[in-house]
Formats: C-alpha cells, structure tokens, sequence
C-alpha cells in the first residue's frame, strides 16, 4: 500500500505538516553546492579536460577529446529519418503547435513622441547566443528539446547551442531528431553541473552564451544559480509538481494517474490531490493502489508520493484555492465544472489546466503553451519560459534641439542637488535661452 499522506486541513498541526512538505532545498543543500562549486571552478579552469572527467564519472561515458562531445549535425538529421513516421509526425505537430503559441508572445519595439519632437522608447532585441539545457538523467526529453528551442527560434536568437547527458553512452533519436526539427545549432553531450559551467565560461569546445535556459535536477538548478551574473538564466525549473484540485465528480482512476504523471518524473516529484469530498479521497487512494503496480516506473512513482505527495481534505472550495495560493505549483489541475469561474481567484501558478478533459500530460507535449515552468513555489515570482526570455530591451531617447533646452535645465537642477557638477555641465551646455 502507498504510504502517501492523508491530511484534513483542519486537523492541528496541519500547517506545520504542509510547510515541511513544501519546504525543499532547491539550491542550498550543503553536499550539493559543495559538489557543484568544485565541478564549476574546474571545468572554469581545465575546460575541456574537466568535462571529460565529469562525463566519465558522472555519465558513465569516457571520451577521449573534446571534440568527441559534439554530436554532429549529420546525425541528428539521421535520426530524423530513422524514427517512426508517427514519431517524426508527432515532434512537427508538436514544434508547430508550439511555435504559433509563443509567436502571440513577441514583443515589438515602440516609440512616440512629444510636442517639442522628442522622441522616447524602447528598441526589442534577440539575445545573441543561448544554451538550452535539456534534462537526460532518469528520462529522455525530446519535448524539451522543443519548449528550450522554438521560442528562442520565434525571438530571432541567432545561435542555439545545446547539451543533453548521455548517460552510459545511450543517446535517444527522438532528442536528437527534435533538435534536427528545431534546427539547434550544435548539440554536446554533457549534463549536470559541468554543463551548465561549459556554456557559462566557454571550454576549447563548447561555446560561451549569453544565457542558459531549461529544466534540470538538483545539480543543474544549483550550478545555474551560481553561474548567473556571468550569463543571465530563465529561473530555478526543478523537480516536477502538480496540484489536482478536484470537486469529487472526476473518474478517479484519471486523478490518480494524472498524479502519476508528474511523481514519475523523479523521486524528487511531487503530487498533491486536494479535495473537499473525503469519500472522493479515499477512491483516488484506491485507485493508486490499483494501478500503481501497473506502471514501468513505479518505483520512482512510490517514492515520490510516500516522500513528498499528499492527499489533502478541505471544507470547501474557498479554502481549497487558499490552499493552491500557498502551495504555487508548477501545474495546477482544476478539475471541476466550471474551472473559468475559479481563475480569477488563482494568484500564483506556472500552468493551469481547467476542466476534466485537460490532462496535465497534453500540457507537457503538444498543447502549445511551455512545459518549462516554474516549481518549488517560484510561480509566486516567476513566469512560463517564453519568448521574452530570449528577447531584451534597450530604452530609446532622442531629444530634439527644444527639448534639450527644457530638459537640460531640469537635469542641471537635479544633477546641482546630486553634487554632480559634470552631470549639470553637459545638460546644461544644449540649454540655448
Ligand atoms: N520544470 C520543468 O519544466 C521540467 C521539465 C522536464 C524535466 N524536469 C525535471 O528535470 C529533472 C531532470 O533530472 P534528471 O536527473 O533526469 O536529468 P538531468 O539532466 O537534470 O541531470 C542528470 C545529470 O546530473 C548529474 N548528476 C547526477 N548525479 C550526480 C551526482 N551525484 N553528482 C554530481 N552530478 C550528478 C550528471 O551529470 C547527469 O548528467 C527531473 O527532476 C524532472 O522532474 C522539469
Ligand atoms: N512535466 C515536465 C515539466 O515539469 C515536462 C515533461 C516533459 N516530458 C514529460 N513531461
Ligand atoms: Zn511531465
């Protein structure tokens, strides 16, 4: 039997119990950092040399240069033409779908102008180079492939490069075919934390970027964080979540395997049931006990719910969505029948999938909006990766001869009260009357 936990939100201790739950030490555990700071400063410093040791130790893959952890361009387009036709067809639907989401997130440069003819705004531009970091430990990820690159594709970014651990040498033809479908640049075999380093400081072969994107494990998100200053990162996407809230009239043979879905990413994953009907929560127990034999990955799945899952009974609706606000999952399922009523009362969410026909997993392949999210409660402060991490702006200011006369008068007056007398003397050197 699962060892899940069963909480009623009213019992004492409740809120102390949730807390624990949620707390998880993203990018602070100790041995962690202890570990990745030391892969970090080595890979900074021996480049290439330091990735092929961390490959081999980590990955279980000795290569003997550096060269040989690119994988060239030619076999991805081989394994675009080795996959099955349903495969190849299933990756294109997907990227398109994908593709005419994001294309709704551009933003475009403005400018207007005032009575005196200056002109104000704000130019749109593409990063130059990003690094795509495409999980590979415990699962293959070609529909990341595909979230990482279209919508940096969609925002003009010239060069894409990506890694992809290989563990044990296996390198999966779907991954490499969606990078072929998304026309990635370069591709290497790297993971973990002496990735994220090799596109932060640059080796003999791998490239610098500009900024690394892209879900990882625990040694990935907390190498990210150390490495931003130097590039720029999209946010702390680690292990997967979901909240199912759920009225109590779903199959809860589909609630329970909707849980499943993300506990079986990771050991790490977390899934949470909340509901206001208690019998309704002991049939989704049922249910998971059923069907848990029944699943290829049920080992990680049962760790997963016994560590870190919950089924969570409340009063009432009201304190339900209380409940999803404090927890900001990653992916909220709001599987009720009217789910557009509850959206304006749902603050903080990476995803939300409303109604009893929208499986969270639609979400995570083909629907059309990023599976790269935000978890551990980030979605308080951070969005959906998108378009508009791959786009930056610069302001735009022209004065026209009147309005360096107006203007200047009023920076020499604000610059004087600075102490800046450089600052007062330019502006004051346009003033004409
Ligand atoms: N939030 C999202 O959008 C999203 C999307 C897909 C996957 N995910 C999550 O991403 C994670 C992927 O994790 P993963 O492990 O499968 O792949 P991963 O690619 O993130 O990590 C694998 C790498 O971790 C490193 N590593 C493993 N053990 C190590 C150790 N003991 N010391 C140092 N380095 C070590 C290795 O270099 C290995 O290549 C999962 O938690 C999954 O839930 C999140
Ligand atoms: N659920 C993951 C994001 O948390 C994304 C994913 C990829 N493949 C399957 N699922
Ligand atoms: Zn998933």
């Amino acid at each position: 039997m699962l060892n899940i936990r069963r909480l009623s939100a009213n019992a004492e201790g409740f809120r102390e119990e949730l807390d624990r739950l949620l707390a998880w030490e993203t990018v602070s555990n100790g041995s962690v950092n202890d570990i990745v700071t030391e892969v970090v400063n080595n890979v900074r410093a021996n480049g290439d040399a330091a990735l092929l040791e961390y490959t081999a130790k980590f990955d279980r893959l000795t290569l003997k240069t550096g060269a040989e952890l690119e994988i060239p361009k030619a076999r991805l387009q081989e394994a675009l033409e080795r996959i099955p036709a349903d495969q190849r067809d299933s990756l294109q639907l997907s990227a398109d779908r994908v593709r005419a989401y994001h294309e709704k997130q551009i933003q475009n440069s403005w400018s207007y102008e005032e009575a005196d003819g200056t002109m104000l705004g704000q130019q749109v531009t593409p990063l130059d180079s990003v690094g795509l970091y495409v999980p590979g430990g415990k699962a293959a990820y070609p529909s990341s492939v595909i979230m990482n690159a279209i919508p940096a594709k969609v925002a003009g970014v010239e060069k894409l490069i990506m890694v992809v651990p290989t563990p044990d040498g296996e390198v999966n033809d779907m991954v490499l075919a969606a990078a072929a479908i998304c026309n990635v640049d370069a591709v290497f075999t790297l993971g973990g934390a002496q990735a994220v380093a090799a596109l932060a400081y640059g080796t003999e072969t791998v490239p610098a970027v500009d900024k690394i994107v892209g879900p990882g494990n625990i040694f990935v998100a907390t190498a990210k964080r150390m490495v931003y200053g130097t590039v720029g990162i999209d946010m702390i996407a680690g292990p997967s979540e979901i909240l199912v809230y759920c009225d109590g009239q779903t199959n809860p043979d589909w609630i329970a395997v909707d849980l499943f879905s993300q506990a079986e990413h990771d050991e790490d994953a977390q899934s949470i049931l909340v509901t206001q009907d208690a019998d309704f929560a002991e049939k989704v127990y049922e249910s998971m006990n059923r069907l848990l034999p029944t699943m290829p990955r049920q080992e990680i799945i049962r760790k997963a719910l016994d560590d870190r899952g919950a089924i969570i009974v409340v009063d009432n609706e009201e304190q339900a969505i209380e409940m999803i606000n404090v927890i900001a999952p990653e992916h909220l399922e709001l599987s009720v029948d009217d789910p557009k009523a509850l959206l304006p009362k749902i603050r903080h969410a990476g995803a939300i999938f409303m109604g009893r026909y929208t499986a969270e997993a639609i979400g995570d392949y083909c629907a059309g909006p990023n599976h790269v999210l935000p978890t551990s409660r980030t979605a308080r402060f951070s969005s959906p990766l998108g378009v508009y991490d791959f786009q930056k702006r610069s302001s735009l200011i022209m004065c026209s001869a009147e309005g360096a006369n107006t203007l200047g008068k009023v920076a020499g007056i604000l610059a004087d009260g600075e102490g800046l007398q450089a600052h007062a003397m330019s502006a004051r050197f346009r003033v004409t009357d």
